[in-house]
């Protein structure tokens, strides 16, 4: 579903403010993987997600989406592929507009603009559905600005808008990092359940190692701009904490030393 071949990007290029993000970056989710990546700060994690999403453009390499070349293609001619969750609960809807209205947008997803957007009985009570399972009550609020409600609630919309159109490849870039831990808690529930349900492939950065080993399927670790580490299925599962914390050590201290 997703394929990242030797991903290179450095920012400020020929200046003495030169910063390699990527420096090398393979790699290959199939359909219905779901990807964690951690990596400490700088470590690339974050460029990747964008390059993934059109907002950066890499100096080298290629991607493919679901069979489709997008190395060339800009963020909006991705957007019926990818869709996102950001940290930042206020990026992924439009505060001033209902949450009907977002998720009306959200339905748009990388059809035309100049279409418009309908918003009947049937499309409500999808919406609502949708929204009811995060148990917070936004599925009787469709008609109240989305700037009135809560950072849990507001993501819990940026999600569902995320996922309403069911993409190719869902980003999710520490989307439960500004959360309170139940509503980080709910909200991380409610992805794990589209994930399946919808058996969307994913990949979701986070600084949470507890949640890099119990969720998902696969564990990629970055680190200045590469990957150091990966583990699948049962390895993954098995791993520890310590297990990790001590190979982010060893791939330090080897990168030291190289
Ligand atoms: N727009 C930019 N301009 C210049 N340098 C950048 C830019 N974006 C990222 N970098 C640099 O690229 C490197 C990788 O940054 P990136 O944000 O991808 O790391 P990260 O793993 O997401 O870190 P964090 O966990 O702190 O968010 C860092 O050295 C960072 O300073």
């Amino acid at each position: 579903m997703l394929t990242a071949t030797g991903l290179r990007k450095t920012f400020n290029a020929g200046t003495t403010n030169a910063r390699i993000a990527l420096d090398g970056v393979s790699l290959s989710l199939d359909e219905g993987d779901f990807a964690v990546i951690i990596g400490g700060n700088g470590a690339g994690k974050s460029t990747f997600l964008n390059s993934v999403a059109g907002e950066v453009t890499v100096d080298e390499g290629t991607l493919a989406i679901a069979g489709r070349d997008v190395t060339a293609l800009p963020t909006h001619r991705r957007a019926g592929l990818v869709s996102r969750v950001f940290q930042d609960p206020l990026a992924g809807s439009a505060g001033p507009m209902t949450i009907e209205e977002n998720m009306a947008l959200a339905s748009r997803r990388g059809l035309p603009s100049r279409l418009r957007f309908a918003l009947g009985g049937k499309r409500r009570e999808t919406y609502r559905q949708m929204l009811r399972v995060f148990g917070l009550g936004l599925e009787n609020r469709l008609t109240h600005k989305v700037e009135l409600l809560s950072g849990g609630q507001r993501q819990s919309l940026a999600l569902a808008m995320a996922i309403l159109t069911t993409p190719k490849l869902l980003l999710l870039d520490e989307h439960c990092a500004a959360l309170d831990p139940k509503t980080a808690e709910t909200v991380m529930q409610a992805t794990l359940a589209a994930v399946e349900n919808q058996r969307l492939t994913a990949l979701m950065v986070t600084h949470n190692m507890q949640h890099a080993i119990d969720y998902g399927n696969r564990l990629v670790m970055m680190m200045d701009g590469r990957v150091v580490f990966e583990a699948r299925g049962d390895d993954k599962k098995n791993l520890t904490i310590e297990q990790l914390v001590e190979r982010f050590h060893l791939v330090d201290d080897k990168m030291l030393l190289a």
